[in-house]
């Protein structure tokens, strides 16, 4: 499989997100990608509530989503849509951070919803409560396709390493980390939690990234994130390195090579039960 990471700068605005997001897709189709995938959030990067709440719109109803699945559909490849900021119809009014997998018939083949909430303090002036603003799926989702077996997750669910075990225990090969990360923790950890997973689960990793410093409306906080979207290989190398600037960038996966590092450190097959822990004072 050839797959194309688009790297972006979303603002606050959907419309103008999309019209960048179909101009990267036909770029990545063009270089010969068979999957494509965008950043977390491709639809809307925004701090404010109101603003989200006045712009997006339900899955059902949602632009971007569409637009989307017409150009799978018209480009004849496969597209990992990181996540679109939707409105649901839960009762608390959160929103849901939500991925989607379509295939080149432009039909959704899975979704999947972020886990784990980024609700942390990344600096004295930097406080994230994403939980606030939008509700936890509950599933962890493995889909397979003709490519390869893809397990799907979003941002900071990379710093649980249980759920990339448990996905590649279900048959993943591949796993999609699509991210909108700060750039504190980005500095620190990005690069290092992507190499460990794919070493500690044999699969290749994915992380597509939003990047720079992201327009918001008048008054609204503007939010700047990492970029540096990543594909590591199972044994852990770095392929690809977008550094900051937004753009597509194109890789050639051998599937092979998961199961070579596999074989050559079965760790991910080695499980032990340890069902108490001895606490010793
Ligand atoms: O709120 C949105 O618009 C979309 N969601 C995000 O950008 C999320 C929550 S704020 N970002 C992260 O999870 C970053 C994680 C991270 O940076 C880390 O784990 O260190």
């Amino acid at each position: 499989m050839t797959a194309a990471l688009i790297q972006m700068t979303s603002s606050d605005d959907p419309v103008a997100n999309l019209e960048m997001t179909r101009g990267y897709l036909r770029q990545a189709a063009t270089q010969g990608a068979t999957l494509a995938l965008t950043p977390e959030v491709t639809n809307c990067v925004s701090t404010s509530n109101a603003h989200q709440q006045a712009v997006l719109q339900t899955e059902e109803n949602d632009i971007t989503l569409a637009a989307l699945r017409e150009d799978a559909r018209a480009l004849g490849i496969w597209v990992l849509i990181g996540s679109l900021a939707l409105k649901t119809n839960d009762p608390d009014g959160r929103f849901a951070n939500r991925s989607f997998l379509i295939d080149p018939d432009g039909t959704i083949q899975a979704r999947y919803d972020k886990i784990h909430m980024f609700d942390v303090q990344v600096s004295p002036s930097e406080t994230y409560r994403e939980s606030a603003g939008f509700r936890p799926g509950t599933h962890a989702v493995v889909a397979q396709t003709p490519l390869a077996t893809i397990g799907m997750s979003i941002c900071y669910d990379l710093r649980f390493p249980h759920l990339y075990r448990s996905l590649a225990k279900a048959g993943a090969v591949v796993l999609t980390v699509p991210a909108a990360f700060s750039p504190i923790t980005g500095a620190a950890h990005w690069e290092t939690l992507l190499r460990a997973r794919a070493i500690e689960t044999g699969c290749f990793v994915l992380a597509p990234a939003q990047t720079g410093r992201h327009a918001a409306s008048d008054g609204q906080r503007a939010r700047s994130t990492h970029g540096h979207s990543l594909v590591i290989a199972p044994w852990g190398e770095v392929l690809l390195d977008m550094g900051t600037e937004p753009g597509v960038g194109m890789v050639n996966l051998d599937l092979a090579r998961v199961v070579e590092a596999r074989d050559r450190v079965p760790s991910l097959f080695h499980d032990r039960d340890y069902s108490t822990i001895e606490a010793r004072q």
